[in-house]
C-alpha cells in the first residue's frame, strides 16, 4: 500500500510534439493518499487511461516523476511496482477455472496453499463468483468474466494500488450498481488504495470519497462530490457535474456588477472587487439550474420567458430564455410538487450560488480579496 505522488507529470504519443494540443497529458500535480477511494472522471479522450497507464508503469511519462512512497518508480514495470490493474475487458486465462484465475497471482508471489485457499474463498464471496469456482472460465457469461478480472486484482492485499478502468462496462445495468457496492465494502474491509476510472458521474460518486475531474489532460478539481457540485473550479466541472449541469454566461464588467444577456446584475462589493482584477481575462457567470429561483416578475429579479417544461420524475427542468433582447437559453430545476409558472418570470441568482470564472478558472471571494484557482 502506499501514496502516490505525480510530479509535474506531462505526455506525448508525439516524437516531437509542438505545442499543448500534443500532449495527452498536459501537466499534472497530484497526490493519491494511501489507502483512499479514488475516482478519475472525465469525458472520453481526456487522458484518464494514459494516466492510469502512466501510474501503474505500462507507459513511460514523456516528462515529470512517479513516485510511491517517496520513491521514483518511473523505470519499474508494474509488477516492481506491485499493482494491480483490472481493465474495461476481462484479462483472463479461459483455460484455467474460475478459482485457478483467482490462485494464480498468489502462486505467482509463492503464497502457503491455506493463504491462497482462504483469499480466493473471500474474494469469490464478495463478487458473489463463489458458485463458480470450478467452472473453466471458458464458459462464463461476459459479466462472469470481468468478475473473475476484477477478483484477480482483489485477492492481493499487499498491492500498493488497485486501478480500474471503466471495469463495469460490459457488466448488465443491474449488476453495475450492486459491484460499485461490493467494491466500496471491499475498499473499507482491505483498506487499499483504489483508483477507478470513468466517464459517468453517478459511477464516480458512489464509488469514491474524492473525485478527480479531468479536462484536456489535466485535473481540474480534486475534490468531495459535494464540492464539485457546490463550488466547481472550472466552467467544466461545473458543465459536467450535475443533471443538467451548469448555466454559464459570458458576462462584462459594469461598475456596479456585470451585464448579461442584455440585462444588469448587481453585485456586492466584494464580487465586483475579485471580478475588477480579472478584467482583462474572458469572464462567466455560472449558476446551477437547483439554485436559480423563480419568483414574481419584478424589479428585483432579472426578466425571463419560460420556453418548456420537462417533467422527470422526482423534479421538472424548466427551459428559459432570459433577457428580452439579447436573450440566453437558461435552465431552472424545481421539486416535482413546486407550481410551474406561466409565461414572463422573474430570476433571481443568490449571490451564495453564483460563480464567476476567469478564463474557465474559478474567481474565489474572499471578504472582498479574491484567488484564482
Ligand atoms: N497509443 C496511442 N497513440 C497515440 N495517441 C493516443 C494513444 N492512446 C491514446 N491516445 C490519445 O491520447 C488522448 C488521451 O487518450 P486516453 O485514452 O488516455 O483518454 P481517455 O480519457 O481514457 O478516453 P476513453 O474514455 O475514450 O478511453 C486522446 O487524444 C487519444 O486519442
Amino acid at each position: 500500500m502506499a501514496e502516490i505522488r505525480l510530479d509535474r507529470l506531462a505526455h506525448s504519443y508525439s516524437a516531437r510534439p509542438g505545442g499543448p494540443e500534443d500532449y495527452a497529458i498536459r501537466r499534472v500535480d497530484h497526490v493519491w493518499e494511501q489507502g483512499g477511494a479514488y475516482a478519475l472522471l472525465g469525458p472520453s479522450g481526456c487522458g484518464k487511461s494514459t494516466l492510469l497507464n502512466i501510474i501503474s508503469g505500462l507507459l513511460e511519462p514523456s516528462e515529470g516523476k512517479v513516485m510511491y512512497d517517496g520513491q521514483e518508480v518511473n523505470a519499474l514495470s508494474p509488477q516492481q511496482r506491485n499493482i494491480a490493474q483490472v481493465f474495461q475487458f476481462p484479462v483472463i486465462y479461459d483455460t484455467m477455472t474460475v478459482h485457478d484465475n483467482l490462485a494464480f497471482p498468489l502462486r505467482n508471489q509463492r503464497q502457503p496453499a491455506a493463504k491462497i485457499a482462504d483469499k480466493v474463498k473471500e474474494v469469490a464471496e464478495a463478487l458473489e463468483i463463489a458458485h463458480l469456482l470450478h467452472r473453466k472460465a471458458s464458459n462464463l457469461t461476459a459479466d462472469e468474466k470481468q468478475k473473475v478480472s476484477m477478483g484477480r486484482g482483489l485477492v492481493r492485499d499487499d498491492v500498493a494500488a488497485i486501478l480500474f478502468d471503466e471495469p463495469l462496462t460490459v457488466i448488465d445495468p443491474q449488476l453495475k450498481w450492486r459491484l460499485r457496492r461490493k467494491l466500496k465494502q471491499i475498499h473499507e474491509r482491505f483498506n487499499i488504495t483504489m483508483v477507478y476510472v470513468t466517464h459517468d458521474q453517478l459511477e464516480a460518486s458512489t464509488f469514491a470519497d474524492k473525485i478527480a475531474v479531468m479536462y484536456e489532460g489535466q485535473i481540474v478539481q480534486f475534490g468531495t462530490p459535494r464540492e464539485l457540485f457546490e463550488n466547481p473550479a472550472h466552467t467544466f466541472v461545473g458543465y459536467f457535474i450535475g443533471s443538467p449541469g451548469m448555466n454559464l454566461f459570458e458576462v462584462e464588467l459594469t461598475t456596479d456588477g456585470v451585464r448579461l444577456a442584455g440585462v444588469d446584475l448587481r453585485l456586492s462589493p466584494a464580487v465586483r472587487n475579485a471580478l475588477e482584477v480579472h478584467a482583462g481575462q474572458r469572464l462567466k457567470l455560472g449558476i446551477r439550474p437547483e439554485f436559480v429561483q423563480l419568483v414574481e416578475p419584478g424589479e428585483s429579479a432579472l426578466h425571463a420567458t419560460l420556453d418548456l417544461v420537462q417533467d422527470l420524475g422526482t423534479y421538472k427542468v424548466l427551459d428559459l430564455q432570459l433577457g428580452t433582447t439579447d436573450t440566453k437559453a437558461i435552465k431552472a430545476r424545481i421539486e416535482e410538487d413546486h407550481v410551474v409558472p406561466q409565461g414572463e418570470v422573474g430570476l433571481i441568482f443568490p449571490e451564495r450560488w453564483t460563480k464567476f470564472y476567469a478564463d474557465d478558472f474559478l474567481v474565489e471571494i474572499h471578504d472582498g480579496q479574491d484567488s484564482q484557482q
